[in-house]
């Protein structure tokens, strides 16, 4: 997994488990534990079929990468162990999931949950959620959740977040109106900018302003593991809400 807040994202490896480097190269290069034998045979064979393959054309509706009954598509990006995208799943049958993750061993992790729990309603992407989100048609996400992301404290960094102009206009073109982008973090600086970033579109309003407490999760939230290590250590989460207008 990546580094630990504090020095989570500021390291210069090329090898370092964080986005910037990941970018267009990552899957199954970074460094992490060494795969079971049956976590390996999952990412050969169950992977092939979860994945989303954004080499072909986009589908005119992301429904159709699931199977019959799916009414709409919501995408959490860097699911990490996947604590919160497999509660989602399977809180909300008729919704498909897209989680993007290039760590692989977050990615064996959620095929080995996947196919205990005989979950169908869950795609992967083992890459750069930017590069989906690219891909992806219009209006084609209810909701998009960015859970802990990497928060590349550092300044000289900061150009290395997810959260950018150019992936709030992304998501700003894959959310319809109503449609909710989420974002947690107990790293108080990347709340800030995540706030500045889209509260400057004039697409996106946030619900904080429509008595939505922040401070807390929404309801039924699963907590991850990232946000389980801020809780032992003492810091507070904030969970932004913010509507496609
Ligand atoms: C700090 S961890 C948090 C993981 C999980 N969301 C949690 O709360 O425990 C951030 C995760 O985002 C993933 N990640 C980083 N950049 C990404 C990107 N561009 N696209 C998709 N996932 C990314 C990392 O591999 C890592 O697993």
């Amino acid at each position: 997994m990546t580094p630990a807040p504090g020095d989570r994202g500021d390291r210069d490896s090329p090898d370092d488990g964080t986005m910037a480097h990941a970018r267009g190269s990552f899957f199954g290069r970074r460094k992490g534990h060494k795969l079971r034998p049956h976590q390996a045979d999952l990412i050969d064979t169950l992977l092939p079929h979860l994945a989303v393959d954004i080499s072909a054309p986009a589908p005119e509706a992301l429904t159709a990468l699931f199977d019959d009954g799916i009414e709409n598509v919501r995408l959490e990006i860097g699911f990490g162990g996947g604590e919160h995208l497999i509660a989602e799943a399977l809180a909300f049958p008729t919704t498909g999931f897209i989680g993007c993750e290039p760590y692989v061993n977050g990615m064996a992790k959620i095929l080995t949950q996947i196919e205990a729990l005989n979950i169908g309603n869950i795609r992967l992407f083992a890459g750069d959620a930017a590069e989906l989100l690219a891909w992806a048609p219009p209006r084609s996400l209810a909701r998009i959740d960015l859970i802990h992301p990497d928060p590349w404290p550092k300044r000289r960094h900061w150009k290395r977040r997810f959260v950018q102009d150019a992936t709030v206009t992304a998501m700003m073109r894959l959310l319809p109106p109503g449609g909710e982008f989420r974002f947690v973090s107990d790293i108080d600086d990347y709340c800030a900018w995540t706030l500045a970033h889209l509260m400057r579109s004039p697409d996106f309003a946030w619900l904080a302003e429509r008595a939505i407490d922040w401070q807390q999760p929404w309801p039924n939230y699963t907590m991850t593991r990232y946000g389980a290590k801020a809780e032992r250590e003492g810091r507070k989460a904030a969970y932004l809400r913010f509507r496609r207008l």
